[in-house]
Parts: structure tokens; C-alpha cells; sequence
């Protein structure tokens, strides 16, 4: 269903553009009823040509929507809201997306009366899989979660949790695509390596990962238990396990989790 509200991205980078074609894919809200800014004049033509306003300026972008997306890098997040502070309303809902931003630090440029959420999403909303998590504060309230969610449950699943959590939640799935993507390529290159043309290689390893996804959240089986079902004695999958196993790949990926949740703490502290 299209949403009452018009939405404003602050900043026209890789994530505002993922959740902008995400929402209009799924007609929660039309190019028209959308407005944006950004330094690069390039990022801005390309949100024209979806209909949506672009200024240079952006209060302009602030006086025009009611809900205000953060997609500024982290460290321009504070100077933005300050800058935006003098025209912000009562009926704003600041939605911020930076990583390692914390809703005091918020609040604290926004201003007290100001509606924060403070979600970390991944770039799948672009094909309306996000998975995102999101905590309030300032004035937020349960009016400002339900809109949120239901601007991100148009495009994925999103989970209310402790600020506290959202690091992990960032070095989990805010990165997560990026080792995904990863894993996708190797595989494919380990399909072109055994003969399989580059084109059906990277097919196969995509709808591997979708499928095998697919199956965690719909039988609600543990991992493993799924693995097992694979895995026939002596056969073959086996074979490709152990050398998983001792390439450490269960290691890596916990410590590509925790890296990049110490990276997200440690942009909150700086
Ligand atoms: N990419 C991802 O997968 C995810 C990103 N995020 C968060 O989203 C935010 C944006 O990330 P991402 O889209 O990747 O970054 P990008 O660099 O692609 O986008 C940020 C955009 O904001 C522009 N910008 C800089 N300063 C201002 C300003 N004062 N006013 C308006 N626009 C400005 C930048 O222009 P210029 O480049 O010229 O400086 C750039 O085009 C980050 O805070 C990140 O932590 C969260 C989850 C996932
Ligand atoms: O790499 C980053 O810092 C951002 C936040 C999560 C995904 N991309």
C-alpha cells in the first residue's frame, strides 16, 4: 500500500539509491513524492530521473518530506543535523542509517524534541530482502516504529532491538551481503576452475545461496541439520566439507562478524 508521507534522502549515496528503488519497486511511494540531495550532481540527476526532486540544498529537502532519511557517511552525520536543525518539525521522523551512529549523538545534534530511529539496514532492500534492525529515541514514539517498519517490511524484515545490539547487527548483516558476494564469486570461480562457463558457474552459486537461505527460514531447521541432509556418506559433499573445515572457514566468517563489529563500536566512540 503507498505511503501518506514524503520522504527525503540526505545524502544520494550507494544506500539512500538501494532504498529508494527498493520502496518504489514495491509502490510504497512514487518518484514524485520523494526528494533528495547530495554534493555529486551526478547522484542527484539519477533520483531525477525516477521523478523525485533533487536540491543542493539540504534544507530544502528537510522543508519538503516528513520523513528524513540519514545517508550521509558516519562522519558527516552530526554537521548534517546540525545544519538541518533550524527547519526540522514536529512531524519529521529522522530515519538515520550510519553505521556506528549512536541515537545521543543523534538527539544530541537534532536537537531534543527530535523523532530518531536509528536502523542498519543492508543494500538487499534493493530487491526488497533487506534484513534490518532498529531502536528509537529523542521524541520517537510507537507511531514513528510502525512507519519505519512499515517502510522496511516493504522491503525485507526489519527487528525493533537494544541500541546496544545494533553493532553486532552491523557487523552481521549491515556488511553481511559483502561476504556473501564474496562467497558467491568463489564460488563461481571454483565452478569455472572445475569447467563450468563463467556465466552458468555464478547462476548456479547465486541460486545455491538463495535456495539454501530459502530453506533455513522456511523449514526452520538448524544449519546443520540442513548440512547433514546434504552431505551422503563417503559421497562428495564431504569431501568439499573437510576442505572448508581445514581452510577454516567457519573462523573466518565469525571473526569477519566480530572485525567489523568492533569497526561499528568503534565509529560510535569516535
Ligand atoms: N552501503 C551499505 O551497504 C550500507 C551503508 N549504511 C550506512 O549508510 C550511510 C551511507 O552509506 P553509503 O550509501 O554506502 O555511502 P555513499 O558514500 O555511497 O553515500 C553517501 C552520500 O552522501 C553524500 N554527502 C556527503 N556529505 C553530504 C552532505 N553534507 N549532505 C548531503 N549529502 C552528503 C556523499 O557525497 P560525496 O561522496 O561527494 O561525499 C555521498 O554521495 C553510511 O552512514 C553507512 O554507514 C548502512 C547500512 C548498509
Ligand atoms: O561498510 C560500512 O561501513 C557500511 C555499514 C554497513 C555496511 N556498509
Amino acid at each position: 500500500m503507498a505511503l501518506d508521507k514524503r520522504i527525503g534522502f540526505l545524502g544520494s549515496g550507494q544506500m539512500a539509491e538501494a532504498l529508494a528503488r527498493g520502496l518504489m519497486a514495491k509502490g510504497i511511494i512514487g518518484g514524485d513524492r520523494m526528494y533528495c540531495s547530495d554534493p555529486n550532481p551526478l547522484r542527484r540527476e539519477l533520483f531525477r530521473g525516477w521523478g523525485s526532486t533533487p536540491f543542493e540544498s539540504n534544507l530544502d529537502v528537510v522543508r519538503n518530506s516528513d520523513v528524513l532519511f540519514i545517508a550521509v557517511k558516519p562522519q558527516h552525520v552530526f554537521q548534517l543535523l546540525t545544519e538541518v536543525r533550524p527547519v526540522l518539525h514536529e512531524r519529521h521522523t529522522i530515519v538515520s542509517i550510519a553505521a556506528g551512529v549512536t541515537v545521543d549523538k543523534l538527539v544530541d545534534a537534532a536537537g531534543p524534541h527530535a523523532r530518531v530511529v536509528r536502523v542498519m539496514p543492508n543494500t538487499p532492500c534493493l530487491v526488497g530482502e533487506t534484513a534490518a534492525a532498529m531502536c528509537l529515541g529523542g521524541k520517537a514514539d510507537a507511531s514513528d516504529e510502525q512507519l519505519v517498519r512499515q517502510l522496511f517490511e516493504a522491503v525485507g524484515k526489519i527487528y525493533t532491538v537494544d541500541e546496544k545490539l545494533l553493532a553486532a547487527v552491523t557487523g552481521l548483516s549491515g556488511s553481511g551481503p559483502a561476504y556473501v558476494f564474496m562467497m558467491v564469486e568463489a564460488l563461481a570461480d571454483g565452478g569455472v576452475k572445475a569447467g563450468l562457463p563463467r556465466e552458468i558457474a555464478q547462476a548456479l552459486a547465486a541460486q545455491t545461496v538463495l535456495g539454501s537461505a530459502k530453506m533455513v527460514l522456511e523449514t526452520g531447521k538448524h544449519p546443520g541439520a540442513l548440512k547433514d541432509m546434504v552431505t551422503s556418506p563417503g559421497g562428495t559433499t564431504i569431501a568439499g566439507v573437510h576442505e572448508l573445515e581445514k581452510a577454516g572457514v567457519r573462523a573466518a566468517f565469525m571473526s569477519a562478524v566480530v572485525a567489523a563489529t568492533n569497526r561499528a563500536n568503534e565509529l560510535s566512540s569516535m
